[in-house]
């Protein structure tokens, strides 16, 4: 990426629609920065199906690359608490979640656990706007990060991306950018401008948090693309947290990764839970058990919208649960 790049922001508009749901509308580069590898950019639409029109449509505005001084320093993003009021979503007409409310404590990692297709995944997403990606998606409730709403109309999206970043299930380095431009791509991309010596200290940072640096310091620029599975998830790890976030969301982050890799991630989240809070989806019990403190258990029963049947202290949740449904689910019962 050279240099000169100039951030593209379009603007998120009015995310609420009548009925209080909120609604779909372009990506943005920063968006596609924390998209899945191959995944197909979202559509370019027109209007949100839920939102009025906007004059002039939703033009992209090229913004002048800012400097934000506390970013490339050492201090730490202050501990962010996360909570999800009342959220409900849908799917074109299809509802798949139901009034799920639940706070993610600051400093903590949170599991959600659940069977397939219960909305952990839809969730997750709705909580860094990314469920808005999808043209039919939609939704109702809040996301408030230390009491502001992320959704809120004054907040521009790429803000939200900023303070909440996300890693995916698959790896997705860009894989022929080095491994130091990997890190920095997210400063470009969400407006940032950073000094050399700036972003020098920024990829050190961002890789020896990532239980990275050690490995790659020596071959920061060699593609991306060359490092085994789990180094290319804890680049993605530094990546995000390049940019300094507040919360991290992890969608099954080691459901392609080898155990002794998936070991090394689960470290490593151990660290980063003291400078980030964390949520994780994860299908893997004893996982849940080890890396966090707090857990939801969703469900979608009978055709019914997910919604969380139980949600508390891991150790809890795991030894005495409240609902025999989560005493089936954590026990293997089913699922
Ligand atoms: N892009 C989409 N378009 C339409 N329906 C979708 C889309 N993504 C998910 N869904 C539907 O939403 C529901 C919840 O899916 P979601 O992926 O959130 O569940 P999940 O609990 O994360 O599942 P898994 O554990 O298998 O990843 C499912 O019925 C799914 O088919």
């Amino acid at each position: 990426m050279s240099d000169d790049i100039t951030a593209v922001l379009t603007p998120a508009g009015d995310p609420h629609g009548p009925n209080g749901r909120r609604s779909r509308r372009n990506p943005s580069p920063a968006e596609l920065v924390s998209a899945p590898a191959g995944a197909a950019p979202a559509p370019s639409v027109s209007l949100p199906a839920f939102a009025p029109p906007r004059a002039g449509g939703a033009a992209d505005v090229h913004l002048p690359l800012t400097s934000i001084p506390d970013l490339a320093v050492d201090l730490p993003s202050p501990l962010a608490t996360l909570d999800a009021r009342g959220i409900t979503a849908w799917f074109g007409d299809h509802q798949v979640l139901d009034r799920v409310s639940l706070t993610m404590p600051a400093g903590e990692v949170t599991a959600l656990i659940g069977p397939s297709g219960c909305g952990k995944s839809t969730f997750l997403r709705i909580l860094n706007r990314m469920h808005e990606l999808v043209p039919s998606a939609s939704l109702a409730g809040e996301v408030l990060l230390d009491g502001v709403d992320i959704y809120d109309t004054g907040r521009r999206l790429t803000e939200a991306r900023r303070d909440i970043g996300m890693v995916f299930q698959k790896p997705n380095p860009f894989p022929a950018m080095s491994i130091y431009d990997n890190v920095v791509a997210g400063l470009k991309l969400t407006g940032i401008r950073a000094s050399r010596d700036e972003k020098d200290h920024l990829v050190e940072r961002s890789l020896t948090s990532a239980g990275l640096w050690k490995e790659v310091k020596d071959r920061l620029r060699q593609p991306g693309g060359g490092l085994s599975g789990g180094q290319q998830q804890r680049l993605c790890i530094a990546r995000s947290l390049a940019v300094k976030p507040k919360v991290l969301l992890m969608d099954e982050p080691c459901s392609a990764l080898d155990p002794t890799s998936t070991r090394v991630i689960e470290e490593t989240m151990g660290e980063l839970q003291k400078e980030v809070t964390i949520v994780i989806v994860t299908h893997n019990m004893q996982q849940a058990q080890r890396v966090s403190q707090q857990c939801a258990f969703f469900l979608a029963s009978q055709g019914q919208p997910g919604h969380i049947v139980e949600h508390g202290d891991t150790a809890e949740m795991f030894d005495a649960p409240i609902d025999p449904r989560t005493y089936d689910y954590v026990n293997g019962r089913f699922g």
